[in-house]
This record gives C-alpha cells, sequence and structure tokens, in this order.
C-alpha cells in the first residue's frame, strides 16, 4: 500500500533476520517532531545526530529522515480532511513508515487529562506491540541532583508496555457501559460487587497482566542483565494488593528465570540465582515490592541494577529516579519490540507547554535517546561522540535553565545552544 501524504526519502531500511538488525549505510529513520517544546528540542536533537554520525562516518554513513506527522500538527494538517478524527491524531501513513522501516524516534505527543483522545504515545507503543519500555538512569558527573549521591544510582528500567491498567480499558461513570460493569460484577460476582463502594456514581479500570507479557519483559530484562554483565534482575510489583496482577508478574517472573535459566531458590526462596554453567551464572533475580522500592531508590540505589516491572509502576518509576539523576531533561528511552524489531525511541518527558517555542528546556532527554538509538543500530561510535558532547558541555556548565537553576557559576543557554555545546564538545 502506497502512502497517502507522505514521500519517503531516498535511502534504505532496516530489516531484522534471526533477531539481528541489518542496517544500511543510508538508513530512512521516521520520526516524529512532537508537540508542545517537541519542535525545538528536535531541532537542536537532529543537528547533533547528524554532526555525531558525521564526525564517526566521515560520509560513508548519513541518516535519512523522514517526517512522519502525529498528535497537534498532523490534527491541525487533516481535522477537515478525514471522517475519523482518530486518524488525523495518528495517520495510517505514519504507522505504516514505523512498520516499514522498523526504528524511529519521536519527541512527546500531548495527552489531555480526563476527556478526549487516549495517549497517542501508549497507542503506538501498543499497535507496533512494542513491548519493553526501555529507560536507563545514570548520572552524568556535574548535573545537579536533590541526593547526596547521584553517582550510586546505575539502573536499567525494563517497564512493560502493553498491558496493565495503563492499556486504557475505563468505564466512565454514569454511561451505559459502567452500569453494564457494574450489572455484570453484581450478576456474576456478588461478594465481589459488594466492595464497590459507591456503585452509582464509580467509573471503572481493567488490569490485564498476563504470563505471556511478563515473560517476554522479564525474559528481555535477563537478557540485557547478560550482555551487559550486570549482577541482579528486580521484579517490582504491589503483589500483596493486587494479587493476581501485579503478584501473577512477580511469579510468573520468578518462574521464567527457573524454567529458561535455570535459576534456583536462595535460602528457600523466592530470591533465585543463576547457577555456575549457564548462561547468566552468578545472576540475582529479587523481587521487591513498589512502595518500598520508591523510597529505597532515595536510600539504597546501590542495591538495584536491572529493573522489571509493570506498566503504570514502570512511569512513576522513571520520573522519580529522574530525578535522582538530576531530572527529566536528561531522561532518555526507548520502546522496543526485540522479536520483530520494531522500536521507537523517545524522551521519559512529556511536551512541557509551558515552555513551548520558547528555545528554552533541555533538549537532552530526545538527544540520549538518539544515542540509544545509535546504539541499537550498531553505530557505537557516533553513540560514543554523542556521550562525550554531553559530558563536555556539562563539564563546561554550559546548560539549559533547568540545571543551570541548581549550579553555582553555570551558563544558562538555550535549547539551541545546548545541542550546540555537545556538538563541539565532541572534537
Ligand atoms: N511520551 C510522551 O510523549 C509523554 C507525553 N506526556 C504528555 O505531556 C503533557 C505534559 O505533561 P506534564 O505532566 O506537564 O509533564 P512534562 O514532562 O511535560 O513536564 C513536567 C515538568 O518537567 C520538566 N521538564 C519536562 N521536559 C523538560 C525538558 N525537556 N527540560 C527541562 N525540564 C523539563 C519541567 O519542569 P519545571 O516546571 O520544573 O521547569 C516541566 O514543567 C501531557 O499531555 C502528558 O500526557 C507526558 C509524558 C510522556
Ligand atoms: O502518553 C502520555 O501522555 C504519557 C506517557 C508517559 O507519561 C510515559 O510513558 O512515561
Ligand atoms: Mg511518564
Amino acid at each position: 500500500m502506497a502512502y497517502e501524504h507522505l514521500t519517503p526519502p531516498a535511502g534504505d531500511k532496516i530489516t531484522i533476520k534471526d533477531g539481528i538488525l541489518n542496517v544500511p549505510d543510508q538508513p530512512v529513520i521516521p520520526f516524529i517532531e512532537g508537540d508542545g517544546t517537541g519542535p525545538d528540542i528536535w531541532k537542536a536533537s537532529q543537528k547533533v545526530f547528524d554532526a555525531a554520525v558525521e564526525k564517526a562516518y566521515g560520509g560513508k554513513r548519513k541518516i535519512s529522515w523522514f517526517e512522519v506527522l502525529a498528535g497537534e500538527k498532523s490534527y491541525d494538517l487533516f481535522k477537515d480532511k478525514v471522517s475519523d478524527l482518530g486518524k488525523a491524531w495518528l495517520p495510517d501513513d505514519t504507522l505504516k513508515a514505523f512498520d516499514e522501516y522498523l526504528v524511529g524516534i519521536k519527541g512527546p505527543l500531548t495527552t489531555p487529562v480526563g476527556g478526549g483522545i487516549r495517549s497517542l504515545n501508549v497507542a503506538l507503543r501498543q499497535i507496533l506491540d512494542l513491548y519493553v519500555c526501555l529507560r536507563p538512569v545514570r548520572w552524568f558527573e556535574g548535573v545537579p541532583s536533590p541526593v547526596k549521591r547521584p553517582d550510586l544510582t546505575d539502573m536499567v528500567i525494563f517497564r512493560e508496555n502493553t498491558e496493565d491498567i495503563y492499556a486504557g480499558i475505563e468505564f466512565k461513570a454514569g454511561t451505559d457501559e459502567a452500569k453494564a460493569f457494574g450489572a455484570f460484577l453484581s450478576e456474576k460476582y456478588p461478594a465481589l460487587a459488594k466492595k464497590v463502594r459507591f456503585p452509582e456514581t464509580a467509573g471503572y479500570g481493567v488490569k490485564p497482566v498476563s504470563e505471556e507479557g511478563t515473560e517476554r519483559l522479564v525474559r528481555a530484562a535477563i537478557e540485557y542483565a547478560i550482555a551487559e554483565g550486570k549482577d541482579s534482575v528486580t521484579l517490582v510489583h504491589k503483589g500483596n494488593i493486587m494479587k493476581f496482577t501485579e503478584g501473577g508478574f512477580r511469579d510468573w517472573g520468578y518462574e521464567l528465570a527457573k524454567k529458561e535459566y535455570g535459576a534456583v531458590e536462595l535460602d528457600g526462596g523466592p530470591w533465585c540465582k543463576i547457577p555456575e554453567g549457564k548462561r547468566g551464572a552468578g545472576i540475582i533475580i529479587k523481587d521487591v515490592i513498589a512502595d518500598a522500592f520508591l523510597q529505597q531508590i532515595l536510600t539504597r540505589p546501590a542495591e538495584y541494577s536491572v529493573v522489571a516491572t509493570l506498566n503504570l509502576n514502570g512511569d512513576y518509576i522513571s520520573d522519580a529516579l529522574a530525578a535522582c539523576v538530576g531530572g527529566i531533561g536528561i531522561a532518555p528511552g526507548g520502546n522496543i519490540n526485540y522479536v520483530t524489531g520494531h522500536a521507537i525511541f523517545e524522551a521519559t518527558h512529556g511536551t512541557a507547554p509551558k515552555y513551548a517555542n520558547l528555545d528554552k528546556v533541555n533538549p537532552g532527554s530526545v538527544i540520549l535517546s538518539g544515542e540509544m538509538m545509535l546504539r541499537h543500530l550498531g553505530w557505537t561510535e557516533a553513540a560514543d561522540l554523542i556521550i562525550k558532547g554531553v559530558n563536555g558541555a556539562i563539564g563546561s556548565k554550559t546548560v539549559t535553565y533547568d540545571f543551570a537553576r541548581l549550579m553555582d557559576d553555570a551558563k544558562e543557554v538555550k535549547c539551541s545552544e545546548f545541542g550546540d555545546a555537545i556538538i563541539k564538545a565532541m572534537d
């Protein structure tokens, strides 16, 4: 099927075979600029990516950027041209491009609170089945932080990205759907229906969490720990209260570690360890209840390394951990399906609308998301240059407002200037 409104640029497709990506020298990479501060951030970031690739490969490799639309820019363009407004927010062309070219990157997209459209960010993850939301959290020397030892925080979050209460199965209070759901409960499960304190005015949410969904997420986390030489994978859940969803996540996670990696219980369990002679020998699989985890990331961060968790917990944990190492101005991520090869890299933060078009915010999260993307593609030299550039810019205290307000003697620069400082520091 041809594109309806888009024309792809010259370049080649990234493909996957037996789980290994094949990356041409001029890959077409679709991107969404994003809403709010997205355009400012994207402009600064793209310049950094191109500079890093040019410097690393001297013209032998080059990204062929393919702008695809979603969010407000798309809606404004297509709202009068389509009968289904959902397709104005997220056109089929955009989905086709991410599907066809496998790996892409995006800026943040707005989601209204309460009513209005459901999250386009979540829709992209669900439609492309990007089951891992990978969010590394590390401290860059010199970044101001509210904790005493930010250097002790070095974690990688594997957030399940397709299930949980986050999937958006909800019934609004007072609607026929909510009434039907309440009636179904009363009829089939009268004891449970009694637990709904105010049935006449209750809205409902459904929280699907499956064995398959848990297994593929936990498998990805353990594989990462093996590949990167990490010593533990921690399952973070609220399984004491939500026994068959969050508790299921914990139990299925441990079972997978035993079944596929031969992990054996330590001191009667449930913690377990992959024994000598097996792939991943020495890795400990442990678990912690989510509320305790949120205080321990402040009090004992060094005890955690790879973290596997459910969708909503992962959302909260991402921002909390990002704050420990300097805030969401510098918190990258990637949404990945390791089987099909589909991936969309994106920052942890949102559109920060009050700063839109001021050329003010920190582009660091999208720049580091691009760094993750380049590393994911095997373009390690370009990725390393971005890290060198970020370290150099921060080291010289040339930073955006979010860092500058917490640093002594910093030179506050604009979003675009921070990108330029990163490029300069690549030399
Ligand atoms: N994946 C995505 O596309 C995401 C989209 N969203 C959406 O974004 C919208 C706004 O959400 P909101 O809750 O305000 O969260 P945001 O992450 O957009 O912003 C919250 C605050 O975080 C700080 N911040 C955010 N981005 C940056 C940056 N690049 N540099 C420096 N500081 C930054 C600012 O703090 P300060 O005020 O202290 O300067 C900002 O006010 C919502 O519609 C939400 O749904 C949210 C998260 C992810
Ligand atoms: O989709 C959104 O608007 C918010 C998503 C979010 O906060 C996240 O994925 O971290
Ligand atoms: Mg979030």
